[in-house]
């Protein structure tokens, strides 16, 4: 019994079940001791207690063995959350790594991007055009600061570029004959590929739909294979290389539908962009609005030129309205029909791309992503913008000089300049005449979008008008000392050529003359050998046979006195509206109010964007605080600070949140006839200035002549506005 009562609850269960059987034996105790001698008796007792001692034995090894087991069982368990938190941990990088936010980014992204759109359309920022009449997709008008910002992010655009540059700024019409864009290409090239919903007839731009579908699988669907999300991530990068009927295949194979309505899509067929018009009443003349800007700098070469002495390289600059009509526009200001367009046409020897200025951008360093670190999967990294024209990634100093430029204009901004990167345009992404191209694209909530193109298109611009108009579009070297030089002459001889190919002479006469120097001394060595030679006609698409008679190639020796020569041309090309949203995207942030119960919207424009420097409130409504802000407001209009009086009778702390939201920098509040004080928007700390000072003070800081940490300790200050509820 001892033995019993030292046991665990289940060793006494197993206990119980060996009492019954004992007393069910010890009933038949009577009868048996009538049967048997006192010895035998005591034998079968003793085997009892024996077989009773052998239970209780095994009731204490099951019980040992049910131990262990409970111990493994636990250690299991805990193994199976080790590994199951594991799973977690992986899905979550897995995710981070497609989507290149944090695990759960996809959803912060969206809800992020909703805090900040509420507030620019609630603040009038901007907002979709002609909303009365339940707006048009892809228009937007800017409100009262969005105008304002978008007029200081132009205004810092001509000094950085213009002025510092001494850049000769154009403005030419939006409207624009069909000849001018018929030679630059886009009547015929300016297209997307569209499919349509084939029940309702909604329109999308083929290769989104493909892309979002392969960019959905590899972002949200992570039981997809390696194999797979290699297969989309191939898709992605050849993309672009996909002809109409590529394109098709793949949206069916895929089994990509209407995403609206989840019908079926026509085959995919070419949209052109452009918005067709005619130019006056009789409609005789057709024209188009302008999809870029760069095509009236390019057409008004000669005159800039001459303009600018006849002296090579110089710049023009166009500011402007472009005009796309987009088959889905989409992403607010991002992807719009008629935006605002800041274009740099660099003209430039092709022989001589040096820039004398690249030294002062060389030590720059940021985010580059070339094209081979593209191809085998790397991420953008930093690299030094010298040792990338060094080592030729860039392909030379003009335009590595603009990509500098460009990367000081964006972060001066405010731009983020961990969210900004330059990618290099892969091979097939480039149009065939273009020596290279970088995009500055920025993070924003819907990835990375492409805000500026810097392109080296070298001369096809030129050369397109010159042949289109008959206006040779050209520059000039005069040579010091006439130079001799030897000079490739091709000389078809037409009437031979007529009377062997007939109607397709011309195709022959021009194929011949278009030849290089090294293919025409080829064709010269087997004309004299053989009296024949087989010549393709790319025009005509298949080979002719050329003879002796029909074509004299030679080369003569001539006296120059100058080089002519098309210049090429180096375009950064910058999309305003897109900037201007990344840059609210990266100003935005959400602090608490000073009981915490709300959280108050904040844009940290730098003073150059904000779209007014600076407000004054008269801490009280009160005639003589009232007449004290009057006379600031008066020296602020004389200093050319942009500002806002606000006498309603609210809070001023509710006052302040209102122009935190606006993004403006300083306030100044009005609460002794003598003096004032003046709070910064971020550290919302203030200093205390005369009211003669005060306009001087806030000027100074916004004009980058001293910073608010030298006015903070230079004037009495304290921190963090104890007074602002
Ligand atoms: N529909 C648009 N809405 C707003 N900005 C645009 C639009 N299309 C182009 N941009 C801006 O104009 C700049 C120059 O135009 P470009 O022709 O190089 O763009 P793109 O390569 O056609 O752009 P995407 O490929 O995004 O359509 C771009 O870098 C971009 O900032």
């Amino acid at each position: 019994m001892r033995l019993l009562s030292s046991l665990t609850p289940l060793g006494q269960h197993f206990s119980f079940r060996l009492r019954i059987v004992i007393s069910f034996q010890s009933c038949n105790f009577p009868r048996l001791f009538t049967m048997a001698s006192s010895e035998e008796s005591l034998r079968n007792t003793l085997s009892q207690k024996q077989s009773a001692v052998d239970a209780q034995a095994n009731a204490v090894r099951a019980l040992k063995a049910a131990k262990a087991a409970k111990a493994e069982i636990d250690a299991a368990i805990e193994a199976l959350n080790g590994l199951k938190i594991e799973k977690a941990s992986i899905e979550k990088k897995l995710q981070a790594v497609v989507t290149g936010v944090g695990g759960d980014g996809a959803l912060n992204r969206e809800s992020f991007r909703q805090a900040v759109n509420n507030t620019l359309e609630r603040r009038l920022f901007y907002i979709p055009s002609f909303k009365i009449y339940r707006g048009v997709a892809g228009l937007y008008d800017y409100g009262p600061p969005g105008c304002a910002v978008k007029s200081n992010v132009l205004a810092f655009w001509r000094q950085h570029f213009v002025l510092e540059e001494n850049m000769l700024e154009v403005d030419c019409p939006c409207v624009t004959p069909e000849a001018v864009l018929k030679a630059s290409g886009h009547v015929d090239k300016f297209t997307d590929l569209m499919v349509k919903d084939e029940k309702t007839g909604t329109c999308y731009r083929a290769d989104h739909l493909l892309k979002d579908f392969c960019n959905e699988k590899l972002q949200k669907d992570l039981s997809i294979s390696s194999e797979k999300a290699a297969e989309f991530k191939h898709v992605l990068a050849i993309m672009d290389d996909l002809s109409a009927e590529q394109l098709g295949a793949k949206i069916k194979e895929y089994g990509i539908v209407a995403p609206d309505t989840k019908n079926p899509l026509s085959d995919p067929y070419p949209f052109n962009l452009m918005f067709q018009t005619s130019i006056g009443p009789s409609g005789l003349l057709p024209g188009y609005m302008r999809p870029e800007t760069a095509q009236g700098i390019f057409v008004n070469f000669k005159d800039l030129y001459y303009y600018n002495g006849n002296k090579l390289p110089f710049a023009a600059a166009q500011i402007g309205q472009a005009f796309r009509n987009e088959i889905s526009p989409r992403q607010g200001l991002l992807r719009v029909r008629e935006f605002t367009l800041a274009e740099i046409e660099h003209f430039v020897d092709p022989e001589d791309k040096s820039h004398p200025k690249f030294t002062d951008v060389a030590n720059l360093e940021f985010l580059m992503f070339p094209r081979e670190e593209q191809m085998s999967g790397k991420s953008a990294r930093i690299i030094p913008l010298g040792e990338a024209v060094a080592k030729g990634t860039v392909n030379n100093e003009t335009l590595g000089y603009f990509i500098g430029r460009v990367y000081l204009f964006l972060t001066r901004l405010g731009i983020d300049k961990n969210r900004l990167r330059f990618r290099q345009h892969l091979a097939n992404e480039m149009a065939h005449y273009a020596a290279d191209c970088w995009d500055a694209e920025i993070e924003s909530s819907y990835g990375w979008i492409e805000c500026v193109g810097i392109a080296d298109r070298s001369a096809y611009d030129l050369h397109a008008h010159t042949e289109k108009s008959g206006v040779p579009l050209v520059a000039h070297e005069k040579f010091a000392e006439p130079r001799e030089v030897e000079k490739l002459v091709i000389a078809p001889v037409k009437k031979e050529l007529g009377l062997a190919f007939k109607g397709s002479q011309k195709n022959v006469v021009e194929a011949l003359e278009a030849m290089k120097e090294k293919e025409a001394l080829e064709m010269k060595a087997n004309l004299e050998s053989n009296g024949e030679v087989e010549f393709y006609v790319c025009t005509l698409g298949k080979n002719v046979l050329i003879k002796k008679s029909m074509v004299a190639i030679s080369k003569e020796k001539k006296k120059e006195h100058q080089r002519v020569f098309t210049p090429s041309v180096i375009e950064p090309s910058f999309g305003i509206g897109r900037i201007i949203y990344c840059l609210f995207e990266h100003s935005y942030y959400m602090r608490p109010s000073k009981g915490g119960d709300e959280q108050l919207n904040v844009f940290r424009f730098p003073p150059l964007v904000a779209p007014i420097k600076c407000t004054v409130f008269p801490l009280v409504q009160n005639e003589q605080y009232e007449q004290v802000a009057k006379v600031i407001s008066k020296s602020l209009t004389l200093s050319g600070i942009s500002h806002k009086i606000d006498i309603t009778g609210t809070s001023i702390g509710k006052r302040y949140a209102r122009t935190d939201e606006l993004g403006v920098p300083f306030a100044i509040t009005v609460d002794s006839t003598s003096s004032v004080t003046i709070r910064e928007r971020d550290s919302k700390d203030q200093i205390r200035v005369s009211v003669e000072e005060a306009a001087s003070v806030v000027k100074d800081v916004t004009d980058g002549l001293r910073t608010w940490e030298n006015v903070w300790s230079t004037f009495p200050h304290h921190a963090s506005a104890a007074a602002e509820d």
